[in-house]
């Protein structure tokens, strides 16, 4: 079986500044992937490329879905890559404060409704239906990433931890193939990363690839089923965790972080 995503060479320049130097990796369906790398490697620029946030400078990104044939991501805007499969979190929360929990999903479900504007405002009992599903769904969510008790209150009266999920539940609204997470345990205390593991693995479960920018070497190192570094833009190294843990180029460029950083 292809993999899902393949990435050909990817560059990306800023000005002068090569954030991206030809990179290239490949996930497979169901998979959990990691990029790891020191700051400044370049690996939300990385996410930003994927995601159609940045158009590439050079190199290809290729989408197979299962069953489906291969095609380009190349070019599409955000919403669509998103209409693709992929979805999102980002490294700075990113969730609508001044709405509910409950509507925060819901707009990550709007990708998969049907109803028209005209629909929204004559309201037919198809679209009075299909809303009703995107309730039930969204709150089956909640429930999954353990918020379905403050459905109704504000985003923005939760803490840091729990936008982190609703950051996730949003993005499973979208029903990814592939969830690219941007440091979800950041700012997580041990219980609430303990909880983010567990989440990760039964979306994993379900057959949901993980590509995961963390910097918990041990949170990585015990997810991931393989790694890939990069260091000023560019792949160092790639394998799985064993090997990256004791890979030379590796240990060198995380030479001067923590000692616990990388356990
Ligand atoms: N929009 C931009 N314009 C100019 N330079 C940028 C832009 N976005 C990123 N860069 C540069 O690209 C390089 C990679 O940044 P990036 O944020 O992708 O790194 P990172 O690995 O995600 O870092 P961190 O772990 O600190 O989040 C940095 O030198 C950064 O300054």
């Amino acid at each position: 079986m292809p993999p899902l995503l393949t990435v050909n060479k990817l560059s990306m320049d800023f000005g002068g500044i090569r954030a991206i130097d030809k990179c290239s990796l490949r996930i497979k369906q169901g998979e959990i992937v990691a990029l790891i790398g020191p700051n400044g490697a370049g690996k939300t620029t990385f996410f930003n490329c994927l995601t159609g946030i940045y158009q590439p400078t050079a190199g290809e990104l290729l989408w197979t879905p299962p069953n489906s044939p291969s095609r380009t991501l190349n070019g599409l805007k955000p919403h669509h890559i998103t209409e693709q499969g992929l979805a999102r979190t980002f490294q700075n929360i990113r969730v609508f404060r001044s709405m509910t929990v409950l509507e925060n999903v819901m707009i990550g479900r709007h990708c998969r409704t049907t109803a028209t504007i005209l629909g929204a405002i004559l309201r037919p009992p198809s679209v009075a239906r299909e809303e009703q599903k995107t309730i039930a769904t969204s709150f089956a969510l909640l429930e999954r990433v353990g918020l379905a008790d403050v459905a109704h209150e504000r985003a923005d009266n939760l803490p840091y931890g729990a936008q982190r999920r609703l950051e996730i539940a949003r993005a499973l609204a979208t029903d990814p193939l592939l969830l690219l997470l941007d440091e979800p345990a950041a700012g997580m205390n041990p219980q609430e990363g303990q909880e983010l593991e567990t989440l990760i693995r039964s979306i994993n479960n379900d057959r949901t690839a993980v590509l995961l920018i963390e910097h918990d070497m041990q949170l990585v190192m015990r997810l991931a089923d393989h790694i890939f570094v990069l260091e000023y833009g560019r792949l160092i190294a790639e394998g799985p965790p064993e090997a990256i843990r004791n890979d030379p180029a590796v240990i060198r460029a995380y030479l001067g972080e923590e000692e616990d950083h990388y356990a």
